[in-house]
């Protein structure tokens, strides 16, 4: 029998990501031991309360609520509690003390990134956080490693499962926003506030840790553009299945050049867009994640799988433990953080998109052109133009709540009561300023009555 090192793990959080790791850890010992090359030695589980119950039976001896002075002494710390406080206090302990730390936590690394990178590299340890970003599904280190050598370009992801289950059961089902997501929380894809889903928080989160890792550039949580699901409607929902399309929450992150300046950028950016059916994202269903990664070489890629869950988490966490306890034993300086390209991160203004705007107009001669003017006087090109047959309505009613941030996308802008044609205007890319100025011009016009929906179009 091969006599192993020992290397001691110590775990904050014993919730549904922290006992599936601390199961695992004690039951695969001999198989991780062969792995690693030394013995993964779980020594302590700090917790709130260590009689409280859990779904997990773990070790009474292992539990602690002193996670200090578990810390010390610790090769690998495991963070599993969330959150930022005492969280990112303990995490510095960690580094600061030389051990590598393995985290799930993406609003620590979200707000903190920097702070924590810069503490590892003092001291020569390791902050691995494959987790942080659509759980079980291995993108962190493809991006920081495998594509390492290439030039990533752009990045659009489902990384929110809880969104994308209710967006998905909206259309499939035709079940309601809140209907869905009562589900959703029912089966814990929610966070315990799903505010933090539905308003596409968590997801910029992860977009913010994305993009900073594809492009070599620190992009802080407020340069990220968000936009939730909330404004969502049932009949955009249905008109976009008619289209052949459907409406997914996305995490965008893009290499671009900023338009006024000629220079370089990247932009990160979450919102509800339209893609077509046949776009790979398109066959995430449920609460699956996907990273759809286009690089310079090696094109279009796909990464696809559980985005959370706690034992499809563990999964991700016990890869970075078992990379961390592999450097133990061989040595080598490790990763860095890599932010040596340093790029600018641009506004939404300048992000290049587009945008597909449904809107009643009288039905009357000439109105058709008075929109085109409209459109074209803001500089947008008309890719596609759809018109309903005319119908003779009441008051516009449309389904949904109003958009949450100044300006479009969103809907209804404004309401009457004539007979109305209905517009489904598809417009060429163009400059997000310049679409969102469009719309506000074509809300003031008089032969406007409502602006119905507003969504933009990715995935081309
Ligand atoms: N659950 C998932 O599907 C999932 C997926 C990806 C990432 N994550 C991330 O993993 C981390 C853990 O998530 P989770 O779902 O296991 O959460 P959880 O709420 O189930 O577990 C967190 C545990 O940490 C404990 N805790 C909190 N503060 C503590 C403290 N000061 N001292 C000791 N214990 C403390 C809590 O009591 C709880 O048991 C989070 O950062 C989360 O964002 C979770
Ligand atoms: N609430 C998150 C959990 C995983 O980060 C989601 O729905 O994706
Ligand atoms: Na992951």
């Amino acid at each position: 029998m091969i006599e192993y090192r020992n290397l001691r793990v110590a775990l904050l959080g014993a919730g549904s990501v922290g006992s599936q790791v601390a199961r695992l850890l004690l039951e695969q010992g001999d198989e991780f031991a062969s792995r690693v090359g030394a013995r993964l030695e779980l020594v302590g589980i700090a917790v709130r309360d260590v009689d409280a119950p859990r779904d997990v039976d773990l070790p009474r001896e292992l539990l602690t609520t002193d996670a200090s002075s578990l810390i010390l002494g610790a090769d690998i710390v495991v963070e599993l509690m969330g959150g930022i406080e005492p969280a990112r206090g303990y995490v510095l302990e960690a580094l600061n003390s030389g051990a590598d730390v393995i985290t799930a936590n993406k609003a620590l690394l979200a707000t903190h990134g920097p702070e924590l990178f810069e503490a590892a590299e003092q001291v020569g340890a390791q902050l691995y956080y494959e987790a942080a970003v659509a759980g079980a599904i291995p993108i962190i280190r493809p991006l920081r490693d495998s594509l390492a050598g290439d030039r990533i370009e752009r990045i659009l992801g489902i990384v929110n499962g809880t969104t994308n289950f209710v967006l998905d059961r909206m259309d499939v089902h035709g079940e309601t926003l809140q209907d869905a997501l009562a589900t959703a929380s029912d089966r814990g894809y929610a966070e315990a506030d799903p505010t933090a889903d539905i308003g596409g928080y968590d997801a910029a989160q992860k977009a913010a840790i994305l993009a900073s890792l594809a492009f070599h550039t620190t992009v802080p949580l407020d340069r990220v553009y968000r936009e939730g699901i909330t404004g969502v409607t049932k009949s955009q929902v249905d008109a976009a299945r008619e289209a052949g399309a459907v409406i997914k929450l996305l995490a965008i992150c893009e290499r671009m050049t900023d338009p006024e300046s000629g220079e370089e950028g990247v932009s990160a950016r979450v919102y509800p867009a339209l893609i077509s059916r046949e776009h790979p994202l398109a066959a995430v269903h449920g609460a699956h994640n996907a990273v759809f990664v286009q690089a310079a070489a090696a094109g279009d890629l796909m990464f696809y799988g559980a985005g959370a869950g706690g034992v499809e988490t563990a999964s991700a966490v016990l890869g970075d433990v078992v990379s961390a306890a592999r450097r133990h034993v061989v040595g080598g300086p490790g990763v860095a953080e890599s932010t040596h390209a340093d790029l600018p991160v641009l506004d939404i203004g300048r992000v290049v998109t587009r945008y597909q705007i449904t809107l009643d107009v009288e039905d009357q001669p000439g109105v058709l052109a008075a929109v085109a003017r409209i459109l074209s006087d803001g500089g947008v090109s008309v890719e596609t133009v759809q018109q309903s047959v005319p119908s003779l309505t009441g008051p516009v009613v449309v389904a949904g709540s109003a958009p949450e941030t100044a300006g479009p996308p969103g809907g209804p802008i404004h309401g009457g009561g004539r007979a109305t044609a209905t517009l489904v205007i598809g417009t060429h890319e163009a400059e997000e300023a310049a679409l969102a100025a469009t719309v506000e011009a074509l809300a003031a016009s008089d032969v406007v009555i409502a602006i119905s929906s507003v969504l933009r179009v990715e995935g081309s």
